[in-house]
């Protein structure tokens, strides 16, 4: 019977979403940054040894939030020296849709050679303002190739403009190549809070869940999907779902790995003949 039951359960799932955020938000404070590193490199040392992530030719990265969260930098540089090709998000050309792009990391040579003489850099209280990009200009990368002499300290945090949140962003001179369905083989997801059934509570705006469905547009089965996390971040309780929300193939935590069976899914996963 009850018409109204799906708008009154999406609202109390709203709801519940808000709180949770609320009580992993504060737990994340309190974390120090020597914690944040040492759990960070344990769940690297997890990624390190996937054979989904060592066959992935690309993988979709984050840039970490100055606080509060896992440091990504490991990873971008085991990818970079790995000569994986990377993608990281660029949000805000069209903040109220919640829009996100994943844009291939470009770094030309010079870009490079500069890093490595060490040259004065901006102080790290003032991070260059992003400046506006010209849109749907799609230039062909030309010197293109990444090698491990460039730092993802050098690269990004100095370098890099940041966004609202503090985020690092690929700056306007970037050539840009967004990932399009197929694109991207394994796709590290960031969020606020994991259960163990691989559902995921983020940061509230629907980045991920809209990116992750347009990677599957088409009949692209989409990237395998491996949320990353610090322990005080997983919830024995089950997350609040709502239909759009995408469940992870994997949860990454310092303390455990967490393998999401696909029952509901007819794709055979992970047996390879
Ligand atoms: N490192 C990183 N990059 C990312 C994400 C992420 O989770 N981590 N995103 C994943 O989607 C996107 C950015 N999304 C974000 C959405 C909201 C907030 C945020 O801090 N929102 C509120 C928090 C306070 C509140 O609502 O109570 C704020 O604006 O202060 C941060 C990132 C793309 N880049
Ligand atoms: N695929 C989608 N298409 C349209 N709207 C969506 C989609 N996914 C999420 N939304 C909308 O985005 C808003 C935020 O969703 P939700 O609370 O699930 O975000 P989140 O998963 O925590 O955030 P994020 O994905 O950025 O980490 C909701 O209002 C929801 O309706």
């Amino acid at each position: 019977m009850g018409d109204n039951n799906d708008s009154n359960n999406n609202d109390s799932i709203v709801q519940q979403k808000k709180v949770l955020r609320k009580q992993v938000r504060s737990k994340l404070k309190a974390l120090t940054k020597e914690t944040i590193q040492e759990q960070s490199i344990k769940v690297w040392d997890r990624l390190f040894q996937l054979p989904q992530y060592q066959t992935a030719k690309s993988v979709g990265l984050f840039l970490s939030m100055p606080k509060g969260e896992i440091d990504t930098d490991p990873a971008l540089k085991h990818a970079m020296e790995h000569n994986k090709t990377i993608y990281v998000p660029e949000v805000g050309k069209n903040f109220e849709l919640a829009d996100m792009e994943l844009l291939q990391v470009i770094v030309n040579k010079e870009e490079k050679e500069k890093d490595k003489e060490g040259e004065p850099k901006e102080s790290k209280e003032e991070p260059p303002v992003k400046k506006p990009r010209l849109d749907e200009e799609e230039k062909e990368p030309s010197t293109t190739t990444t090698t491990t002499t460039t730092t993802s300290q050098d690269l990004f945090h100095k370098n890099w403009p940041r966004n609202k949140w503090g985020i690092p962003e690929p700056p306007a001179d970037m050539p840009i190549v967004t990932a399009k369905p197929g694109d991207i083989d394994l796709l590290v997801v960031p969020g606020l809070a994991f259960d163990r059934n691989g559902d995921r509570l983020g940061q509230g705006k629907g980045y991920y869940d809209r990116f992750i469905e347009r990677m599957c547009q088409g009949d692209q089965k989409g990237p395998y999907l491996v949320a990353v996390g610090l322990q005080a971040q997983v919830v024995d309780e089950s997350i609040p779902v709502a239909q759009y929300d995408r469940r992870m193939d994997m949860v990454l935590l310092p303390d455990e790995s967490i393998v999401v069976s696909k029952e509901k899914d007819t794709t055979t996963d992970n047996k390879e003949t």
